[in-house]
This record gives structure tokens, sequence and C-alpha cells, in this order.
């Protein structure tokens, strides 16, 4: 699907409802399923991604209701998922195939994962390696790196592993299967990842114990079933608020903002860079700090963003690019390497489009440069079929001199598919 958007800097004004977060979403449905006991989830994403986790887990046997308000998932107990019949596709979702591999790892039978040509590409030895040094079986393309996957579990021993990374999947795929394992498995980090499955897990009563850049897990615990209520996306939230922050004279609401600290660097970054922000309605929903924010538009300069903040904004980066074409001085980002590893290689997909719509910006080997403060002659750009670059893009043409047509728009439904409709009504146009 190809949009065009030209607004010649029409002001954004109003009220947004952020949808759910796509990281809980996924969760929540997965916590629930190997819960004991019957658990209602309000606020849930029904994006493309969180759909396949829907159907994955469908196919492992849960019994799962949707309502027009809430997801009802009859949970089966850590022990109760059933060997699927088919392929489970987990689409286009990384957070699926990682988180529900390592649940598999711990399942006394066979599970075969693919994904779209997206996932094809992107690696998966980060999960399937430590699940293996756990005692699970696992072969793929590539020794186990890249899908389809197979997975046979069971008898897994658990294991103190320090990953490479920073990633909030690679923690939460190993914790999921301490659950399966024998004594206590551990999982330390190089800087802080999200940390809603720890959260989670303790919702449904399980011991969890973390500290700044570690989490331990005792096998053998029980779920039991409770009510989620999943807040809104700040990642989803970001691209109404870079919308407001580069359009002059915009003021826009964006109300139940998932304000985990493990998920603010946007935030943050907004406020260095000089935005107006106001906070109001804080709350906790879920485990999960909330809060409404007021973003009023006002002249903004450049920053720099690298080290232990990546991880709390990785997937802003496409959105902050954008906002730093808008901001007086040069912005640069760095230790972002794991831009590479996403639904496409973010820091190629991001600096050639921004390119081609006008921006002085450069790629580096571990993030970019952008060169503010000059306006977008706009053209045509591609999403190529990433969500967030589909936003981006998009964006872009409420600030370019000329529309900007972007091609692949329908992947934007992955996690936020009220984007052009939220957009249309800060707009006035709907
Ligand atoms: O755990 C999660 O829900 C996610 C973790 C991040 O990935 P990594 O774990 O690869 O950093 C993030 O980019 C992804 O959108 C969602
Ligand atoms: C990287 C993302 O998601 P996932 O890894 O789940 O595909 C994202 O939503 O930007």
């Amino acid at each position: 699907m190809e949009k065009v958007i030209y607004q010649a800097k029409k002001p954004l004004q109003g009220t947004v409802v952020t949808p759910g977060d796509k990281s809980i979403s996924h969760r929540s449905v997965m916590f629930a399923a190997i819960a004991e006991g019957t658990s209602e989830i309000t606020g849930f994403l029904r994006g493309q991604d969180c759909l396949s986790t829907i159907s994955c887990m469908r196919q492992l046997g849960v019994k799962i209701e949707e309502t027009e308000d809430k997801i009802i998932v009859h949970g089966k107990g850590v022990h109760g998922l059933t060997e699927p019949k088919e392929i489970l596709d987990v689409g286009n979702s990384g957070t699926t195939i990682r988180l529900l591999s390592g649940i598999l790892a711990g399942q006394p039978f066979a599970s075969m994962l693919i994904g779209d040509d997206s996932i094809a590409k992107r690696p998966m030895r980060r999960v399937t390696g430590p699940l293996k040094m756990m005692n699970a079986t696992i072969d793929g393309r590539d020794y186990a790196n890249l899908t389809p996957i197979a997975i046979r579990g069971g008898s897994l021993q658990g294991m103190s592993y320090v990953s490479p990374v920073a990633s909030a999947q690679v923690k939460s795929a190993i914790l999921l299967a301490g659950l399966y394992a024998n004594g206590t498995t551990t999982v330390a980090e190089p800087h802080k990842s999200r940390d809603h499955t720890e959260r989670m897990l303790q919702a449904f009563g399980v011991d969890v114990t973390s500290s700044e850049l570690s989490a331990s897990i005792q096998g053998g615990q029980k779920l039991t079933a409770t009510n989620v209520h999943v807040p809104g996306d700040v990642s989803s939230a970001t691209f109404m608020l870079v919308a407001a922050a580069i359009v002059p004279d915009s003021d826009v609401t964006l109300t139940n903002v998932g304000l985990n600290p493990t998920r603010s660097g946007i935030i943050d970054v907004l406020e260095r860079m000089g935005a107006s922000l106001t906070f109001s309605n804080e709350k906790t929903v879920g485990g999960e700090p909330v809060a409404d924010i007021r973003i009023r538009y006002q002249e903004l300069t450049s920053t720099t963003v690298e080290g232990a903040e990546i991880p709390r904004l990785i997937d802003e980066i496409p959105a902050i690019a954008l906002l730093a074409t808008q901001a007086k001085g040069t912005t640069v980002i760095k230790d972002a390497e794991e831009l590479k590893v996403k639904e496409t290689n973010r820091i190629d997909t991001v600096v050639l489009q921004l390119q081609k719509l006008g921006a002085s910006i450069e790629a580096t080997d571990d993030g970019m440069i952008i060169h503010g403060g000059e306006s977008l002659h706009g053209g045509s750009a591609e999403s190529y079929h990433d969500h967030r670059i589909g936003m981006t893009m998009a964006l872009a043409g409420l600030i370019s001199e000329n529309p900007v047509s972007v091609s692949g728009t329908d992947a934007i439904a992955v996690s936020y598919p009220n984007f052009f409709t939220h957009l249309e009504e800060l707009q006035g146009d709907s």
C-alpha cells in the first residue's frame, strides 16, 4: 500500500489514546497461557505481531477468546501445552519467536518455527545458543541461527549466562526456559534492557530476583492466572510526540503512556533537545508506571544518544533521526549496532530514506550523524516493510516542502494499526 502525506506544517492538536504496549501484550498472552486458571487482558494491542503470538499459543493448545475489549486466556499451566500439528508462524515478530523459543525449550515435544522474509534474516543464535547450553535440542539453518528453527525441549539445566547484548528478548527467553530448568537460571547483560518479563512474571506469582544488570529465576515455579491491564506503548506514542515536536504550533496530549524507566529514553532525549513536555495522571497500571503526556511545539537543539540509553529507546531511533533533522546542530547516535538486526537494518534504511527526502544524515558503524535545522524537500520513500520506517517516513511528510509518498505502509499494522487515523484526528481531518 502506498500513502501520500503532505501536510505543509499543519499543526497537530488534540488527544490520542495511546495504543497498547506491544512488548507487554505479547508477554500477557504467553504468560497467561502457561498459568493456572483464566486471565483477562485489557488494553491488549491488536497489532499483527501480537496477533501472531495469539495464533501460536492457540496452536500449542491454549483456548484464547477475543472480545471487543479484552482477551481471555484459559491457561494450561506450566506443563499443559501440547505438541503443535503445524509449523508455528511468528509473522514479522522477533519478540514472538525469541520468547516462545524459551518456553518451547522447556516442552517435551517438537515444534517448528518460521516467520516472514524479515524474520528469516534475523539472528536467532543469541537465543538458541544459550537454550542449547541449558540442554534443549535445537536446529535450523546456519546451525540454529536462522529460521526455520526446530526445537525439542525438556529436561533443562539451569545456568548462569552472561549475554553479550543488552536484549530483553534474550533475557526473557532464558528466564522462561529457567522456569522449566533444574536449579537457578541467571542472566546478566551489559546494559539494562526492558524489564517487562521480570515485572509480569511477578504479577503471575513467580519469584524473580533482579539487580541492575541481572535477573534470576528458580526452576519449578508455577504461574497463577491474573488479570493484566496493558499500558499504552511509549514506542507508539513516540511517533505522535515527534510529530508534535516538529510541526510548529502543535499541542498534543497522549494518554496512558507507559513510562517504565527501561523504556523511557525518548522522554529524556526530547527534554534534552528542549521539547516542552508536561506529565499528568501519573499512576501504576499492571505494575508499570504510566502518565498522560502533553507536548507543545518548541524549537529543538541537537543531542548525543549513546551507551546505556540505547536499549531504553532502541525502537525509537528511526523517529529520533527524523526529529534530529529539525533540531539546530548536529545529533550523534552511537553504540546502536543492534539497529542492524531489527525488521530491517535500521541504520541503512533510515539513513537512505531520509537522505532521499533531503536530510543531511550519514551512517556510521554503530549509528548515525544528523545535521539538523534544514527543511526536507520530500519525494518518495519506502518502508521496506518495516513498520517503524514506514511511520517515520510518513511523519517526514508533515514537514516536507513537497509531498512524501511512502510505499509499504501496510507494515505499520504490525505495531500501530490506527496510526493514520490518529494522525488525521490530530490534524482535524477525521
Ligand atoms: O522484548 C521485547 O519486547 C523487545 C525487545 C527489543 O528487542 P531486543 O531484545 O532484540 O533488544 C525491542 O527492539 C523489541 O521491539 C521488543
Ligand atoms: C524490533 C521490533 O520488534 P520485534 O523484535 O518484536 O520484531 C520493533 O517493534 O521495533
